[in-house]
């Protein structure tokens, strides 16, 4: 086993946290993401004057030295409680503590369907007035890999191939996927992102649960103790 896949497997945590310890987790650090998120958006777009914007600076300063008191060491990775509730909190599209994710609330169908519907706001801009390209991908490829997962066939994305049929408007948006077929180790899942006027983008995705993965379950499935 290489250095990095074993790295990877350390942030796969069972930290054995009750529903309601993550509930109350989930309440604390939720609002802080938000109020950080609005904070982005805040500082992308104000116009006060150049004092004000210094002022503001050292509220900032302030609440990063209270914060960074105590950290976590590293990534935050992926973490199951004690009922087995996962929390991919960290996760770049739909973390609860990660204010770069838009975030995405994605529901998810055990048929191997995906769907959100979310916002979109100035800082995931590319083109003027626009969505960025890479941002859709983003949401799509986590839209695709959810379905995926919650089809019972997950993996790490292999291929992602996008069409982008028209541009994606900011603001109110939906993704939906759903897995199209499995070929041996490979889900292939299908997909696209829509604003008000239809359809911006296509995704077809291939997602294959690591060799690393795929030894491990099938060593213990054929593992009588
Ligand atoms: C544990 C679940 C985690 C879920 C996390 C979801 C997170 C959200 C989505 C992501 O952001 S994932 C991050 C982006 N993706 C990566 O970083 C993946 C990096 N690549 C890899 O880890 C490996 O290359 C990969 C797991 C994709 C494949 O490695 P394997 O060693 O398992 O592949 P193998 O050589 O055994 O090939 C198995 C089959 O897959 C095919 N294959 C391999 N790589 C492929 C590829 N990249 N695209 C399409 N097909 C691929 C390969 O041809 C073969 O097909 P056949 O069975 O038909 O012969």
């Amino acid at each position: 086993m290489t250095d990095s896949i074993a790295h990877q497997q350390q942030l796969y945590v069972a930290d054995g946290l009750s529903d309601e310890e993550i509930a109350q987790q989930a309440d604390l650090y939720g609002p802080l993401t938000d109020s950080v998120r609005e904070l982005i958006e805040i500082a992308l777009l104000t116009e006060v004057d150049d004092p004000e914007v210094r002022a503001a600076m050292e509220h900032i300063e302030s609440a990063k030295q209270l914060l960074r008191k105590q950290m976590i060491p590293g990534p935050y990775g992926v973490r199951w409680g004690a009922s087995g509730q996962k929390r991919a909190w960290g996760n770049a599209a739909a973390g609860l503590r990660n204010a770069i994710a838009p975030p995405l609330v994605i529901d998810c169908d055990p048929d191997g369907r995906a769907s959100t519907d979310f916002h979109l706001g100035s800082a995931y801009e590319g083109p003027a007035g626009l969505t960025h390209g890479g941002v859709s991908a983003l949401v799509l490829d986590q839209v695709l890999g959810a379905a995926a997962e919650a089809g019972g066939a997950p993996g790490m994305t292999g291929t992602l191939t996008l069409r982008y049929r028209r541009p994606t408007p900011l603001g109110a948006l939906h993704a939906e996927a759903r897995i199209d077929r499995l070929e041996g180790v490979k889900t292939i899942v299908v997909g696209h992102l829509a604003g008000p006027d239809g359809v911006c983008v296509e995704a077809e995705g291939v997602f294959i649960l690591p060799r690393w993965v795929r030894d491990r379950n099938s060593a213990t499935v054929s593992d009588p103790v």
